[in-house]
């Protein structure tokens, strides 16, 4: 699968470790930025263009990394077509995907040993969506609130 990753200064090195295990698990990950570490840099300026990259890869998914994921989830959503998910355990991994559909995930660096945050990584990659009625009817109506809201 093709995996789109970026991150601020506080996922930075958690992304270099992400990027390496999951290349490492056969898939192919393409790295957002940022290049190097930059203390004062700011997350919008690569999460962003990580999610829009997400939405014009049909069948990709995303991994956004902060300190603690929020404000990268809450940048990734900003664009249209994404369902990013903040995952914190197995189960929002998971869930986030079975329910949810979520495309891009966050994480928060601060939040997680590298191995934990690894493997979450890995059961979000895994999971599929479970494609329940219930499920695609909600995203459905997300996607129609995001079609018509001109605000
Ligand atoms: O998690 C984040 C946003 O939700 C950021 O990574 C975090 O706020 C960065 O903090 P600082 O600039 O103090 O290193």
């Amino acid at each position: 699968m093709r995996v789109h990753i970026g991150s601020d200064h506080a996922g930075f090195e958690l992304k270099g470790r992400l990027i390496e295990a999951l290349r490492g698990e056969g898939h192919e990950v393409v790295d957002h930025g940022p290049v190097e570490y930059d203390a004062e840099d700011d997350y919008p300026i690569f999460c962003i263009p990580t999610a829009a990259a997400v939405v014009d890869d049909p069948g990709s998914l995303g991994i956004v990394v902060g300190g603690s994921g929020n404000g990268e989830q809450i940048a990734a959503n900003k664009v249209r077509g994404v369902r990013a998910a903040l995952v914190y355990d197995r189960d929002t991994a998971s869930l986030g995907r079975q329910h949810n559909d979520a495309n891009v995930m966050g994480i928060g660096a601060r939040m997680h040993t590298d191995e934990e945050a690894v493997e979450l990584a890995k059961v979000f990659l895994a999971t599929p969506f479970s494609g329940e009625e219930r499920h695609a009817r909600r995203i459905a109506l997300l996607a129609t609130y995001e079609a018509q809201d001109q605000r």
